[in-house]
């Protein structure tokens, strides 16, 4: 059955594009399909950042992550210019660095002037690594180790404490640098060696100033998403409950070894309405005043990240603008009727920066038709590069990206390589008659998806490239098969006895 528009036209890849209607109109990267630099070209090839995608695929293989640089920019400007356009006061556009972390990404988020939350000493690192300044770096993590929390410490970032053992636990932290015992050997503990990572920061802080966090608290306010990208309902593993607001205020302000700079909260994931985040505001201004009658100079506020994007046709996100604009007017008038000064306002979105900005670029290969049931078209890849479908039954579009005018003439179902039934990216995916060596390209690929990447069946993890202008370079190497070895183990013992 040949796919049709209601006026009778056929349906092919091109209808994807991002439309470029009225010139000078800002797209929100978060409501389109593909990259804003999208195209297809004279070859009738899809082309970002002006690669020729089945080029690109000849030159770095598939699977293939492809980094629109234009749409990332645009996405950090969008959201750091709508608060400078909606704020009265000082504003922080953190990067969620769980959506896609690695030097590059990190290093382009800092050059944009936008700061970083990482939740692992791992992401810390990465984003020391690329440069990012300690001050704009924010640890979270229901369950931070020690020696994360001394790494974070050491490094002069500040902590988003999520719990009473991990405030204990700080307290100790700073007790026994008080009396002299942290310094390197506790660095030194660390196995991830972070010491590189902490000679890149310029200001060390000193080891007697207090520990800057902020209290991550659960707001009990749901939004409707999948319940496992959830977090702001009060049954969640995340954040202080807010019935201990109290007790909680008065431990910290009593604690002169912590400086409570502020208060955080993220309600969930993947959101498209914004009513949760104007309650989420308007709560966190209740939170700033007590936390103000408790004498605690909180003077930042952390609203999180959560905006949702578009993954298919249906899915109608608020633009990035239209996401901050009612929080920073809730926030105002809210500290306006408590007399409250306007705090530094934070989010820290992960999605809707990155998540449009890329595309995964597959080759088809083997297919299988049941009569009457189904017909499976099989790519290079699949859970192992993009685990949201079989993790939250995430849906995705694919085009093939050789022949993009193509009407859609085939229903079929993209499964993955691995050893799984489950591993199935897309169900009934609306695609030109296909044949083994196309380049199926699946879009909005951006966040979550290398993050959460794996070597299930031993598959290396894919190369990305970041794109611009013609131009491609390598933000992440291809793993080979001596990657997958490499931290093998195999014992002098066992060799013996196998001889
Ligand atoms: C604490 C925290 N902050 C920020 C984010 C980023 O969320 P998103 O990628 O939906 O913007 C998450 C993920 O849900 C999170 O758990
Ligand atoms: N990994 C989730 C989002 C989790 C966000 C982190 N709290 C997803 O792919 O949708």
């Amino acid at each position: 059955m040949v796919s049709t528009h209601p006026a009778g036209i056929q349906h092919s890849g091109s209808q994807y594009l991002p439309e470029k209607s009225s010139k000078n109109a800002k797209l929100s990267p978060n409501q389109q399909l593909l990259p804003l630099s999208a195209r297809v070209n004279g070859s009738d090839c899809l082309e970002i950042g002006g690669c020729d995608v089945t080029t690109l695929v000849q030159q770095f293989g598939t699977p293939l992550y492809i980094l629109d640089e234009e749409t990332f920019i645009g996405a950090c400007q969008q959201y750091r210019d709508s608060f400078k356009q909606y704020y009265k006061g000082e504003s922080q556009v953190l990067y969620a660095s769980k959506a896609w972390s690695c030097l590059a990404i990190c290093a382009i988020a800092s050059h944009q002037g936008l700061g970083v939350d990482v939740a692992s000493g791992g992401e810390l690192y990465t984003a020391l690594q690329a440069g990012v300044s300690p001050d704009k770096i924010y640890l979270h993590s229901n369950n931070k180790s020690r020696q994360e929390l001394i790494f974070a410490i050491e490094s002069g970032c500040t902590i988003v404490v999520d719990n009473w053992y991990e405030l204990h636990t700080l307290v100790e932290i700073a007790v026994e640098e008080r009396q002299g015992g942290l310094g390197t050997d506790a660095i030194n503990r660390v196995s991830t060696t972070p010491k590189d990572a902490i000679n890149r920061v310029s200001t060390t802080p000193n080891s007697s100033s207090p520990i800057r966090i902020m209290l991550r608290l659960t707001p009990g306010i749901e939004c409707h998403t999948h319940e496992y990208i959830q977090t702001g309902q009060l049954d969640s593993k995340f954040g202080f409950d807010p019935n201990a607001l109290d007790e909680l205020f008065t431990f910290v302000s009593k604690e002169s070894v912590l400086n409570c700079v502020g208060l955080h909260a993220h309600i969930g994931s993947q959101i498209f309405e914004r009513q949760p985040h104007r309650d989420l505001a308007a709560l966190m201004v209740q939170w700033l005043s007590k936390a103000a009658s408790y004498g605690l100079s909180v003077t930042e506020l952390n609203v999180g990240g959560g905006l949702g994007i578009k993954y298919i046709e249906s899915d109608d996100p608020p633009s990035i603008e239209e996401w901050v604009k009612p929080i920073c007017e809730v926030i105002e008038s809210a500290c306006e009727e408590e007399n409250l000064p306007l705090p530094k306002l934070l989010c820290e979105p992960g999605r809707s920066l990155i998540a449009t900005a890329c595309v995964t670029a597959y080759t088809l290969g083997s297919s299988k038709v049941i009569p009457g049931i189904r017909t499976y078209v099989a790519v290079d890849g699949g859970m192992s590069d993009n685990a949201r479908p079989i993790t939250y039954q995430s849906v995705y579009r694919a085009v093939v990206a050789n022949r993009m005018s193509t009407p859609l003439t085939e229903t079929v179902t993209i499964a993955g390589k691995h050893c799984e039934s489950g591993d199935i990216l897309i169900k009934n995916a609306q695609l030109p008659k296909t044949q083994p060596g196309d380049i199926l390209v699946v879009m909005a690929t951006g966040a979550y998806n290398y993050s959460m990447a794996s070597n299930y069946n031993r598959i290396p993890r894919s190369a990305a490239v970041i794109v611009k202008n013609g131009e491609a370079n390598l933000i992440l190497q291809r793993e080979t098969y001596q990657d997958l070895i490499r931290q093998d183990c195999l014992p002098e013992r066992l060799k013996k006895d196998f001889g």
